[in-house]
């Protein structure tokens, strides 16, 4: 390879420099899509962003799904599952499932692949220190709220566990289970879960992390991707949207709607993908902004 011109690679180092005034001492929460978490090498780049963040002062918080890693597993026990409105149809026998693949496995390999770096992965679900309080919910399927099973909507945040976690420099690491009043276990859909977050935390940012390059207008049908919009249009657009892009956009325009400057849907499947969207001029993916 050929090295980079030193002018050139100086001028990508002198880009991030706005960029860390302005995150600097933020808190941003980042939530790691099952989708986006397909190969090693990613996962490693990711690790990388994740605790570059850290040492450049940003306050970051991890919360990972694991949808595909779920559903490999419900296979393999011969457990049937299906999604509807985006959202997985909950079982009691499911959940327990859910709660083993996201709290015992994928939550713990993303501990590790952080803590390759030095001591600052923690790793919680919401039932930790009353994190979160789910309430049972349905899906909106063809225009009918239709009973999905053991699926929650937060309905409350405790956030001191996780503000106690990066106040003593550590990197909280947020498995998407949380009881709802009576301490049963429901599953919450992890782009919910970490906008219900970055709103309790006041998050200067949601970046969502997935396997597409952004929100497509007319999906699948054109490659055009939104590269910003603003809440009430968002609104508008969510009843067209469809698959795993209506939790995730819905998480977005709550977020958004609740104090957070920003929220970003940025392609997992590239490289430092986050590192670009936080440190360069460009950005990439789509941004919800306020209206
Ligand atoms: N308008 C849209 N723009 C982009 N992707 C869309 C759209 N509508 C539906 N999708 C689908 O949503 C998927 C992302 O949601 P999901 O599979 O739940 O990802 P993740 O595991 O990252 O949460 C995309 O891979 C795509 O198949
Ligand atoms: C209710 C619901 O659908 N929960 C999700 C939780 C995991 C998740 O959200 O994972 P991704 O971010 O990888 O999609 C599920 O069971 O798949």
């Amino acid at each position: 390879m050929i090295p980079a011109d030193p002018i050139e690679k100086a001028a990508v180092l002198t880009e991030a420099l706005p960029w860390l005034k302005e995150f600097h001492g933020k808190t941003v929460v980042v939530k790691y899509g099952g989708n986006a978490m397909v190969d090693e090498k990613l996962k490693r780049a990711f690790a990388e962003d994740i605790v570059f963040l850290r040492y450049s002062g940003v306050r970051v918080v991890v919360v990972h799904g694991g949808g595909p890693q779920i559903s490999d597993m419900l296979g393999r026990l011969g457990i049937d599952s299906e999604f509807r409105g985006g959202l997985r149809v909950t079982t009691p026998e499911a959940m327990d499932v859910v709660g083993m693949v996201l709290v015992g496995k994928v939550g713990r390999e993303l501990v590790g692949l952080l803590n390759a770096h030095g001591p600052f992965a923690v790793g919680m679900s919401g039932e930790d220190a009353g994190l979160f309080t789910a309430e049972r919910r349905t899906a909106l399927v063809d225009g009918e709220q239709v009973d999905i099973g053991l699926v929650g909507d937060v309905v409350d945040v405790r956030p001191e566990a996780v503000v106690d976690l990066i106040d003593a420099g550590r990197i909280p690491v947020v498995s998407t289970i949380a009881p709802d009043e009576d301490g049963l276990a429901h599953n919450v859909n992890a782009d919910t879960a970490a906008a219900a977050l970055a709103a309790a935390l006041g998050a200067e940012k949601l970046v969502v992390l997935t396997d597409v390059a952004g929100l497509y207008r007319n999906w699948p049908d054109s490659d055009e991707i939104i590269t910003q919009i603003d809440t009430a249009e968002l609104a508008e657009l969510l009843p067209s949207l469809a698959s795993g892009m209506v939790p995730k956009m819905e998480a977005c325009l709550r977020a958004v709607e609740s104090g957070v400057s920003r929220a970003t849907v940025i392609d997992g499947r590239v490289p430092h993908s986050l590192l670009l969207e936080i440190f360069t001029d460009a950005g990439i993916g789509t941004q919800v902004i306020p209206s």
